[in-house]
C-alpha cells in the first residue's frame, strides 16, 4: 500500500478533480482550471521524482485528469489507474513526451498532451549560450579568475574558436533547431547544415530566400557587401559530423535516435568541434563521449541533458572541455509559465470534450493573458488515435485565423 502523498489544494468544491504531479510557474493555469469547476490538488511532496507508486496515492479513486512531468514513468500501470478513477486526460508538462508510453494511453482512451512552441526561442536560446560558452571556454576561464590564477593578460590565455564563418550543423532541424539554426546564422554569421528526416524549408528560405524577390538574410548580407550565408541539406547524418564546427542535437527520442551519436559517429567530428545537446540525454551514448573528451582535449561539449538523469556518467563532472547544466533549456519564467497554461488547458480540454487546435505549432492564441483561451485542447499527440475533431472556426482551420 503506497504511503499518502501531501498535497494543495484549490476550490475545494470543483466537480472535476485535476492533479498536478509538481507545482508549476504562475498561477493563470490554475485560475484558468478553477474557472471552470475543477478542484486542483497539487502534490507537495518534497521528493524531486515521484515514483509510480506515489503517482498513483496522488491518483486515488476519482480524478479527472493528471498533470505529469517528464522525469514520470506514464506507462499501462499509470494510464490503467487513471482509467479506473475516471479519468481520460493527461499532460505533460513539456515537449518531449519520451517517458510516455502513448500506446498504453490510448488503450486506456486516455489523451496525450504536450506543450509545444512555448519552449521553442527558449531552448533555442540556451543551445546559442552553450554554444558560446564552449567556443570562448567560459566556464573554464571563470573558474581560472574565481580561483584567483590571473596574473595578467596572456597571448595564450583561453584561446577559443571564432563562429563567424563557421558551420553550425544542426541535426533535428524542428522547431528548436530551426529556431537555433537562426540565431547562429543570423548572429554569428555562421552557414548551415542540417539533418533532418523532412526538408526544413522555411530554415532555407530564411538563409537564401527563393528567389531575388524574396528576401533572406544571405541576401541581405550580400547588399551589405558582406559574404552571404549558405545553407545545405546534408543528405546523411555523418555528413554533418564531418563538416560542422558546431553540432547541435535537437531530435526527439525515440528507437531512431537512441544513441544517434556514439563512439564511431564521434570520432567522424572535426578534432576541434563543438557538441551541444540540449535534446535528451540518451540521443548521445554518454560513456563514449566522456572517453572521446579524455582523449582530445580540444573537442567541446555543453550539455544540459543526461543519460541517466539527475547522474552523469563517471568521469563527465572531471572533464574541463565539458559545460554542464541541469536540464534548465525551456526555463524561463515566460516559457515556465505557459508551459504550465497549455498543460492544464490539454487536460481541462480533454474533460470539457473540446477539440484539438489544428495546429500545435502556433499556442499564441493559449498565452495571451488579455483574453480567455480558445475552447480546444492546444497539443494532443493521440488525437488521431482518439479520434479528437480538430477545432475548426466557420469552416476554417484554426491557423488560418491568427
Ligand atoms: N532540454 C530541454 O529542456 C528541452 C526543451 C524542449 C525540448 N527538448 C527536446 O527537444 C525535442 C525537439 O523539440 P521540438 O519542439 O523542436 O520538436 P520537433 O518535433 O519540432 O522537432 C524534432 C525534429 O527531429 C526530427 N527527427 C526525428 N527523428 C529524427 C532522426 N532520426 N534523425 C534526424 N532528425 C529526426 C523531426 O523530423 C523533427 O523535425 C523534444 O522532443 C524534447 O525531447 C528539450
Ligand atoms: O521536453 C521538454 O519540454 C523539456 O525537456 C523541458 O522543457
Amino acid at each position: 500500500m503506497a504511503k499518502p502523498v501531501s498535497i494543495e489544494v484549490w476550490n475545494p468544491n470543483g466537480k472535476y478533480r485535476v492533479v498536478s504531479t509538481k507545482s508549476m510557474p504562475g498561477t493563470r493555469w490554475i485560475n484558468l482550471l478553477v474557472q471552470q469547476d475543477c478542484r486542483v490538488e497539487i502534490c507537495t511532496e518534497k521528493k524531486t521524482i515521484l515514483s509510480v507508486e506515489d503517482i498513483i496515492a496522488l491518483i486515488g479513486n476519482k480524478c479527472d485528469g493528471v498533470i505529469g512531468q517528464l522525469t514520470e514513468d506514464w506507462g499501462d500501470t499509470l494510464f490503467s489507474a487513471l482509467s479506473k478513477a475516471g479519468g481520460k486526460a493527461f499532460s505533460n508538462m513539456a515537449v518531449g513526451y519520451n517517458n510516455v508510453d502513448v500506446d498504453a494511453a490510448n488503450k486506456y482512451g486516455v489523451a496525450v498532451g504536450n506543450t509545444p512552441g512555448v519552449l521553442t526561442e527558449t531552448t533555442a536560446e540556451l543551445a546559442a549560450s552553450l554554444s558560446l560558452a564552449a567556443s570562448r571556454r567560459i566556464v573554464e576561464a571563470d573558474g581560472f579568475m574565481r580561483a584567483g590564477l590571473y596574473d595578467g593578460w596572456l597571448p595564450h590565455l583561453f584561446v577559443g574558436n571564432l563562429l563567424k564563418g563557421q558551420t553550425v550543423g544542426v541535426i533535428g532541424a524542428g522547431r528548436i533547431g530551426s529556431a537555433y539554426a537562426r540565431m547562429m546564422i543570423e548572429g554569428f554569421k555562421m552557414n548551415l547544415i542540417y539533418y533532418d528526416l523532412y526538408q526544413a524549408t522555411r530554415l532555407e528560405k530564411f538563409v537564401t530566400g527563393m528567389s531575388d524577390s524574396i528576401f533572406s538574410y544571405g541576401q541581405f548580407l550580400k547588399a551589405s557587401g558582406e559574404e552571404p550565408v549558405t545553407w545545405k541539406r546534408a543528405s546523411s547524418m555523418d555528413e554533418v559530423l564531418q563538416v560542422a564546427d558546431v553540432i547541435s542535437l535537437h531530435p526527439i527520442l525515440d528507437k531512431t535516435t537512441y544513441h544517434l551519436i556514439n563512439k564511431e559517429r564521434l570520432s567522424k567530428m572535426k578534432k576541434e568541434a563543438i557538441l551541444i545537446n540540449c535534446s535528451r540525454g540518451p540521443v548521445v551514448d554518454e560513456e563514449a563521449l566522456v572517453e572521446h573528451l579524455r582523449q582530445n582535449p580540444m573537442f567541446r561539449v555543453g550539455l544540459d541533458v543526461f543519460e541517466d538523469e539527475p547522474y552523469m556518467k563517471p568521469g563527465l563532472a572531471d572533464m574541463k572541455n565539458a559545460i554542464v547544466v541541469p536540464h534548465i533549456a525551456s526555463a524561463s519564467k515566460w516559457t515556465r509559465e505557459g508551459m504550465a497554461t497549455l498543460a492544464a488547458l490539454n487536460v481541462l480540454g480533454k474533460i470539457k470534450g473540446y477539440p484539438t487546435w489544428s495546429n500545435p505549432n502556433a499556442v499564441d492564441p493559449f498565452l495571451d493573458e488579455k483574453s480567455s483561451p480558445p475552447s480546444a485542447c492546444p497539443s494532443i499527440v493521440n488525437a488521431k488515435a482518439l479520434v479528437i475533431v480538430k477545432y475548426r472556426i466557420a469552416g476554417f482551420e484554426a491557423l488560418k485565423m491568427i
